[in-house]
Formats: structure tokens, C-alpha cells, sequence
């Protein structure tokens, strides 16, 4: 059976193939003439094996071609690292694809999965969004408990393919994305490659696969946009996004749903509203504002028309992970093979929220008192960017789904982020940070 890295992408078509009965007698009387004295045999025999052997070293060359000209990927070496950290260690287990691996919510989920004995591959492609030696420290955390990282994109179809040939993974956790709500507006299409074309080729790939694994993936509260009603349920409006960003999501829900339609692949899409914690994202406003209360410099809170405060369902990472994990338990299967569906499969959403809102200036004084450092506010009307006024969360979905009850307030989330700042970047006013 061809693999489906042949499959996918078939080296050009129209190759010469030999006609193996019709030359089958003509190559004897050859093949007789030729060797018919044993010193020609020899010298055959050697040209023979000269040929094998650089035969050999080209395959191998090519087959760990994109080491010499892309990403650093392929070959056998490569190949066991993946196998390894694939390997699952409980009965009942699930191998998982993690992509995002290296970043916030991908290497928290990454290590919960890989501590209860699933297997786990990362895939992170390292970008520069923010600091990238944070996401390397996160990776090195990772490869210490046996989790292997690779370095690559998710619009690399040909790694994608490689990846399931190696492995037969049964879900994908899809967390790779261009994050970041006011970004949008500075770099349009990094959102378009990574939310809308990375998906797509994910997506490709998972529904040619032998066994489609099933699919939980990063969807996002901005998705509800400038809905007015308060908790947002999943059922409510998400016609109306307010950035790009948001809008990325919402595509992503709708072409998830066309592979789950067309295909068969078990999808569930997750709404997570402001995940903060450890080891989180420099260019969230919780992280940023911890680094410039700890310099010194003065932090920029936006306010909402008619001096408005502005609120968010910040979340918990360690909620979220639950409610990741949560999701994969209860993912039922994809039920196509090879591109084809067999039957109709599941196709969720939920949100992942804490259900409590907490206002910006709230977060601050918060924030002041675990750092015991006054902020300097700059007070500023919400500029036009991309921006909600408020996220507030209805999870009795995921509640009945698979018991998600997120259990971590603002006050005691943020003291662990701080304390793991402090530890990360050291006393010395966050001078490190990106
Ligand atoms: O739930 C999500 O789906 C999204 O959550 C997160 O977006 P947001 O809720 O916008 O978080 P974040 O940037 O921390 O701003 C928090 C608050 O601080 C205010 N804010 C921000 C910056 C600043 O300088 N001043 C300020 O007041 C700001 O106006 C806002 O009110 C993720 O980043 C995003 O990737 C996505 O996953």
C-alpha cells in the first residue's frame, strides 16, 4: 500500500515503466553474452555493487532532503524520535499530534497528556510573534519529560504526511495559530497563513489519513464579536466579529465543519476566553503589565465607551487543560479512511471559560498587590483595533459534555503567574522578557 506521503504528493506522473514479460527473454540472451567469462563477471559484479551503494546514499540523501534545504526534518534518527515520544504508556490510551506544541496552552496540554500516559508529538513552528526563546525553554521543559518538538510548519503538508506515516495518531489537538486580537491589524496575513491555510492542510491531511484521527482544536471567545448577550452561550451570534482575528476563528469553525460534513472527521471546537498563567503569552495583558509594573514603566488600560471598564472571563491554564483533556476523552471516532466518509461523526463546540468576569483595572490592582508595586495607569478610550467590552462565559455544555468546572479565581491564578515570573525571569524587573 502506498504511503500517504505518495499518496498525497506522487512523485511525477508519467515515469517510464518497464514492461517486464516482453523484455524478460530478450535480457537473458543478454545477460548470457555478457557474463559468459568469469573476469567480465567480476568487473560487472564490482560495477554492480558501485551502483547499489551510491543508489543507497542518494535515497538516504533525499530522503533527509529538506534537512539541507528547508526545515530540519526527516531521516532515521529523526523517524525514532517521533516513534518514541508517540509511544503510549496506559491501557486505553491515545497518541496525540499537539501542534503549537511550544506554546502556551500546547505545552501545558502537551505535558498533562504525556503525564497520564498518552503518547504526545509537538509541532511549533517558532515563530517571532513573541519571544521565541520562550517557546524554547517551553520545548526543553517538554523534551525532559520525553516529549519531542518538531520544528516545522503546519502548511508544511509534506511533514504533515511524514508525521502520519510515522505515526498512526489517533487525535489531533490543534492549537497552533497566530494569536492576538489587535496583531490583526498589523499583520493581516499571518492570520490567513496560519488560522485559515494551516488549518486547511491540517485538515487535508487528517482526512487522507488510513484512520482519520479526531480532531479538538483552538477556537476563540472573540468569535462572539459584538454579541450583547450576557453569558454567551454557543448557540448564540457569532456573525458579527469585531478583528480579523476573530473573524479567523470563525472560518475555522465553518471549514472544521465542512471536513466534518463532507469527510467524516470528528471535530470539537473550543471557544477559550483569555487563558493567562505560567509560562504564558509575553502579549497578553496580564504578562506585559507584569513586566512593566516590575520596570518601572507605565502600563496603557483601555476603557470602554461612556468610561466603561473593560472585562474579560480570564481562565485559568490549568482549567483549560482539564477542559482540553476533557474534550479529547470525549471526542468520538472520525468515521472516513483514505479521504472517504463511512458515516456521520461528531461535530462540537464548547466554551472554555471561568464564568466570572474581572475588569482590566480589577486585573491591575491584582497584579500590584502580588508584585507589591504601584502601576503607573495611563487610562485611554478603547482605540477602534479589534477589541470586545466584555467576555463572559455559559460552560453548562461542557459541564454536561465532560464535567468542565473550572475551579481557579483571578486572584489565586495570577499569584502563580507571578511567582513563576519572578522564578523565570529573575528579581531584576523582568529585563529578560521580550
Ligand atoms: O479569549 C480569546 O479568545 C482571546 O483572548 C485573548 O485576547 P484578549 O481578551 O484581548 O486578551 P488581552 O490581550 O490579554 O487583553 C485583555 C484585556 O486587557 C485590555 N488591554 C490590553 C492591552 C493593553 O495594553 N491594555 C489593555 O487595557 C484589552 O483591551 C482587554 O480588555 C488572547 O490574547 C487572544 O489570542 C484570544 O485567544
Amino acid at each position: 500500500m502506498p504511503s500517504l506521503e505518495e499518496q498525497l504528493f506522487p512523485s511525477t506522473p508519467g515515469k517510464f515503466k518497464i514492461d517486464r514479460s516482453s523484455h524478460h527473454h530478450a535480457m537473458n540472451r543478454q545477460f548470457h553474452r555478457c557474463f559468459s567469462s568469469t573476469s567480465t563477471m567480476f568487473l560487472w559484479a564490482l560495477f554492480l555493487i558501485a551502483l547499489t551503494a551510491s543508489y543507497l546514499s542518494f535515497q538516504s540523501f533525499v530522503d533527509s532532503g529538506s534537512k539541507y534545504f528547508t526545515a530540519s526534518w526527516g531521516g532515521i534518527q529523526w523517524e525514532k524520535q517521533v516513534r518514541n515520544s508517540a509511544q503510549i504508556h496506559r491501557g486505553g490510551g491515545m497518541s496525540v499530534l499537539v501542534t503549537g506544541a511550544a506554546g502556551f496552552v500546547g505545552s501545558h496540554v502537551s505535558l498533562a497528556l504525556k503525564k497520564r500516559g498518552d503518547g504526545v508529538v509537538g509541532i511549533d513552528n517558532f515563530n517571532h510573534y513573541y519571544d521565541p526563546s520562550l517557546k524554547k525553554a517551553r520545548r526543553s521543559m517538554l523534551a525532559e519529560h520525553g516529549i519531542f518538538v518538531v520544528a516545522g510548519d503546519i502548511n508544511d503538508g509534506k511533514l504533515l504526511a511524514k508525521l502520519f506515516d510515522v505515526v498512526g495518531f489517533t487525535h489531533v489537538m490543534h492549537l497552533a495559530a497566530q494569536a492576538g486580537v489587535r496583531y490583526a491589524m498589523e499583520n493581516p496575513n499571518s492570520y490567513i497563513h496560519s488560522n485559515i491555510a494551516g488549518l486547511v492542510t491540517l485538515l487535508e491531511i487528517c482526512k487522507s489519513a488510513e484512520t482519520q484521527p479526531a480532531v479538538v482544536w483552538a477556537s476563540s471567545s472573540s468569535v462572539y464579536g459584538l454579541n450583547e448577550k450576557s453569558p454567551f452561550s454557543e448557540s448564540d451570534r457569532t456573525d458579527q466579529p469585531a478583528s480579523l482575528y476573530a473573524a479567523t476563528k470563525k472560518a475555522g469553525e465553518e471549514i472544521t465543519h465542512t471536513y466534518n460534513h463532507i469527510y467524516g472527521l470528528s471535530i470539537t471546537g473550543l471557544r477559550f476566553f483569555t487563558v493567562y498563567g505560567p509560562w504564558g503569552r509575553p502579549d497578553m495583558a496580564y504578562f506585559s503589565f507584569t513586566k512593566n509594573i516590575l520596570q518601572g514603566k507605565p502600563i496603557t488600560v483601555y476603557r470602554g465607551k461612556n468610561r466603561v471598564d473593560l472585562a474579560r472571563d480570564f481562565t485559568y491554564i490549568d482549567d483549560v487543560v482539564k477542559g482540553c483533556l476533557g474534550s479529547l476523552d470525549t471526542a468520538g471516532r472520525s468515521t472516513g479512511s483514505g479521504g472517504k466518509k463511512t458515516g456521520p461523526a461528531p461535530y462540537r463546540i464548547f466554551n472554555l471559560g471561568n464564568t466570572s468576569p474581572v475588569t482590566v483595572p480589577t486585573l491591575v490592582s491584582i497584579l500590584e498587590r502580588h508584585l507589591k508595586v504601584k502601576a503607573k495607569k495611563k487610562v485611554v478610550e478603547m482605540p477602534g483595533n479589534g477589541d470586545v467590552p466584555f467576555t463572559h462565559a455559559n460552560i453548562s455544555s461542557a459541564r454536561r459534555e465532560f464535567g468542565y468546572r473550572p475551579t481557579t479565581d483571578l486572584q489565586t491564578g495570577l499569584k502563580k503567574f507571578v511567582k513563576w515570573y519572578l522564578a523565570y525571569y529573575g528579581h531584576n524587573h523582568g529585563k529578560a522578557v521580550n
